[in-house]
């Protein structure tokens, strides 16, 4: 993109950099005009959309290398790396491909399937042989391995056919003789009963998971106001935890990130038997179910059933019945659950691979738009047909013009890689940058909560030393999606609603108790408790071009004035000071304080349920009529008295850098007993300026237990965790899912000391937090798990 700007005269670029949406028409032609003249842009996009140029075809010679790679590792028994090496060759071998007298890819699954066996992996292991059997019916030895497969998982009738029909394939009496003696040692199989189904068929192993239902008395509406424009209100009065809204999306692409780890499909983590796209070395799936659904083909070779029959014509019927059963691709989806996404991409240019997520995801809502006959071939009545708001008008002068070159990049190269009929011309382009913008302010994040290891693998009975990082669960960002309905949900830094993924599906749940009429709305990213009320807004309106007015933003709250605040010189007093920024910020809420329609004020009054501590922080603001409210800087918002801040910026600062270090320290392993008096100390500084509610010092809290852990003082770690989630207890709701959090290091801290009755009473509480938030079967599974471990 850097060097395409570089061609742009710098009238031309002012005029880009300053255009709004009426503009966009000119813009983009005078662009294009200008591009379609220079050699340079040409040598640049056909290096994105000539697929003669790409490098994101299959190439057969790179996967014999990797695959010859995967025999030597195998051999020397490292099966882990066989293991990457027989995946990478899978991606890459194309579905023609023959080594030897035998398919590549074929070979390639059994390969992989032996790995796993060696693993230990044997359901995985059985699901290659499958594939593998799938391409080559007469594939010898994957029949055996799957009759040795079967065995260990005791579907002894299904073994035993297995190892029948590699018989049958044998040609040498010695092998034969053999494989009699492998089918004499098959458990009493006449007694046992087969499977109902073949579980490990691709229809039956499906990674998707479903969507709960939304309550039958849930009724939303969508309203539009002046401030916000569309938004989602309630109907009826909905109870806490209500499942409100599930969705799947309009259109998803997975993160950059995520593309070696996470299904392109589902999203969900690969297993160890990933599949390749049939097509292209691109994505992954987590199954066959997946692949389909994504646009590929099943790897198969829909095999002359005459050519079975003959091949087999000596076996009893109900062999050949399971080799039949076991080969076809019995594996189907309606058109409309074939969604078909990634097929424009993988025809081998680099464009999918190299442009940014926003950029592939537009190009899929386009591509979506023009098969499904919605959409002109000059894309003209795109925006219409989306419905999403966008603010093109307020993005910032560099953002205007990345969206004007991405457009252009993105309709040349879906014009030359796939879609010869789609028009490079000022009307697709513009379309496309709105579709960015749209996508900006519209496109969720995906996210999967993740623990940080092997969650709670300590020893309840105390005797495992502390050497991994205390568990913890964060955030992993999956992919990006546009949802239809979801995006009219706006934001409120104190949301009332909360929203997770399963699998590509949106579920929305309240977190409180909603009255009639009231705005449904998430959080879209900043929340009340988490962050100070400037760098919200700061937030919106860099990334989604608002000025929250939301009741967090306009209203004070005991969070926002104690979260930056310092303590009052005078050490009796409980009240909060605010530094100039802060209480400028803050004095502003003034204005909305206690004027909420009356309908609403026992919402607030829920919603500012505090406790009595926390209230008595800014008590003499909280009891004096609204008219009379002043908030100044320097002054204790409760007694009065004037704090001279001197140099206590730069000792808090100070006291900062020294736990930044101590976090050096410790991602590098070097923890040690003589960094944590380091931390004591810093604490104590920050103690002694900072408001006893600053959420610093609940951050600083929790570095010093993660340190404490470390060097085996877990009394100490246990005690820091408390007082940190005594803080984040003052600044967010009970049941947050930030104290979720920390409660997950706390539990892991009394596990590691011995203590389970702690770590049960822990883990049920946050099992609580969890289960309000979420549906998700991953989450609570690993919750159940330390539960049942410690029971
Ligand atoms: C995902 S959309 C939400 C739906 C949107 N209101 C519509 O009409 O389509 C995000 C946009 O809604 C508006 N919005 C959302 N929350 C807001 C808030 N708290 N205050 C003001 N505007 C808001 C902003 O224009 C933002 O860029």
């Amino acid at each position: 993109m850097e060097k395409l700007k570089s061609l742009i005269p710098e009238d031309l670029l002012q005029t880009v950099k300053t255009s709004s949406v009426d503009d966009l028409l000119s813009t983009s032609s005078s662009l294009l005009c200008l591009f379609l003249q220079l050699p340079q842009f040409h040598q640049a996009v056909s290096e994105l959309a000539n697929p003669e140029l790409g490098c994101c075809g299959k190439n057969e010679k790179t996967s014999l290398d990797l695959k010859r790679r995967g025999n030597l590792c195998f051999r020397s028994r490292n099966f882990d790396d066989a293991l990457r090496y027989y995946s990478k060759a899978t991606r890459m071998a194309p579905s023609d491909a023959i080594d030897g007298d035998k398919s590549l890819l074929a070979s390639l699954f059994l390969n992989r399937a032996n790995v796993l066996h060696n693993l230990g992996l044997v359901k995985e292991s059985l699901r290659d042989c499958h594939r593998a059997l799938r391409i080559d019916p007469y594939y010898a030895k994957a029949w055996y391995r799957r009759g040795k497969l079967n065995t260990l998982l005791g579907n002894c009738k299904d073994a035993f056919r297995d190892i029948t029909v590699s018989m049958s394939l044998e040609s040498s009496l010695v092998g034969k003789k053999q494989l009699q003696h492998e089918l004499k040692a098959i458990p009493d199989y006449q007694n046992k009963q087969t499977l109902e189904y073949d579980e490990y068929h691709p229809s039956n192993y499906a990674g998707v998971d479903h969507l709960p239902s939304v309550q039958s008395e849930v009724k939303l509406r969508c309203v539009t106001t002046a401030e916000k424009g569309r938004g989602m209100v309630s109907e009826c009065d909905i109870e806490q935890a209500s499942v409100i809204h599930v969705e799947q999306p309009f259109s998803v692409v997975i993160s950059k990130s995520c593309r070696e780890t996470h299904c392109h499909f589902c999203l969900n983590e690969l297993p160890a038997d990933a599949v390749p796209c049939q097509s292209c070395p691109i994505p992954v799936y987590c199954s066959e179910s997946c692949q389909i659904q994504s646009g590929g083909m099943l790897s198969t070779n829909e095999t002359d059933k005459h050519q079975l029959h003959h091949t087999f014509q000596d076996l009893p019927d109900d062999i050949v019945e399971h080799i039949k059963g076991v080969t076809s691709a019995d594996i189907h989806y309606s058109e409309t659950e074939c969604i078909q996404e990634h097929q424009h991409e993988c025809h081998g240019a680099n464009w999918p691979a190299v442009l940014p997520s926003d950029a592939v995801l537009a190009g899929r809502v386009i591509m979506k738009s023009i098969n499904q006959g919605k959409t002109a071939m000059d894309l003209s009545n795109l925006q219409e047909i989306l419905e999403f708001s966008h603010s093109y008008s307020k993005m910032n002068p560099e953002s205007k013009l990345e969206l004007h070159l991405l457009s252009i990049v993105l309709v040349w190269c879906l014009s030359k890689s796939c879609c010869p009929d789609l028009s490079v011309c000022e009307a697709s382009v513009t379309q496309t940058i709105i579709l960015l913008s749209q996508i900006k302010v519209n496109s969720m994040a995906v996210v999967r909560m993740k623990s940080s290891g092997d969650f709670f693998k300590c020893n309840p009975s105390g005797n495992v030393s502390a050497k991994e990082p205390i568990q913890s669960l964060e955030q992993i960002r999956v992919g990006q999606a546009l949802y239809k309905t979801g995006s009219l949900f706006n934001h409120s830094c104190k949301p009332n609603i909360h929203l997770y993924f399963l699998s590509r599906g949106l579920v929305m749940r309240t977190t409180e108790f909603v009255p009639v009429g009231f705005p449904l709305e998430l959080s879209y990213g900043p929340e009340v408790g988490k962050w100070d009320c400037k760098d919200r807004i700061r937030f919106l309106e860099d990334e989604y071009f608002f000025h929250c007015g939301c009741r967090g933003c306009s209203q004070v709250n005991i969070s926002d004035l104690v979260i930056n605040g310092y303590c009052c010189v005078n050490k009796k007093c409980t009240g909060v000071v605010l530094d100039s920024c802060a209480a400028t910020c803050e004095s502003g809420k003034l204005n909305h304080f206690l004027t909420a329609p009356e309908s609403l004020d026992h919402h607030f009054q829920l919603r500012e349920k505090v406790c009595a501590n926390v209230r008595e922080v800014a008590s003499s603001l909280l009891t004096k009529p609204s008219g009379s409210l002043h908030i100044e800087p320097d002054i204790c918002l409760k007694c009065g008295s004037r704090y001279n801040m001197g140099n206590c910026h730069a000792e808090v600062n100070k006291a900062w850098n020294h736990l930044r270090r101590v976090d050096q320290l410790m991602n590098s392993g070097r923890a040690n007993v003589s960094v944590l008096s380091d931390c004591l100390r810093s604490i104590s500084v920050l103690r002694t300026f900072l408001h006893m509610y600053n959420k610093d010092i609940a951050d600083a809290e929790d570095k010093v237990a993660q340190a404490c852990y470390l060097a085996g003082e877990l009394v100490d770690s246990r005690k820091h965790c408390e007082a940190s989630i005594k803080i984040l207890k003052r600044l967010y709701e009970d049941e947050h899912v930030v104290i979720g959090n920390e409660m997950v290091k706390l539990a892991s801290i009394q596990l590691a000391s011995g203590d389970s009755n702690g770590a049960w009473d822990t883990t049920k509480r946050l099992s609580q937090i969890f289960s309000k938030l979420s549906e998700n079967p991953r989450v609570d599974k690993q919750i159940l798990f330390s539960i049942q471990y410690d029971s």
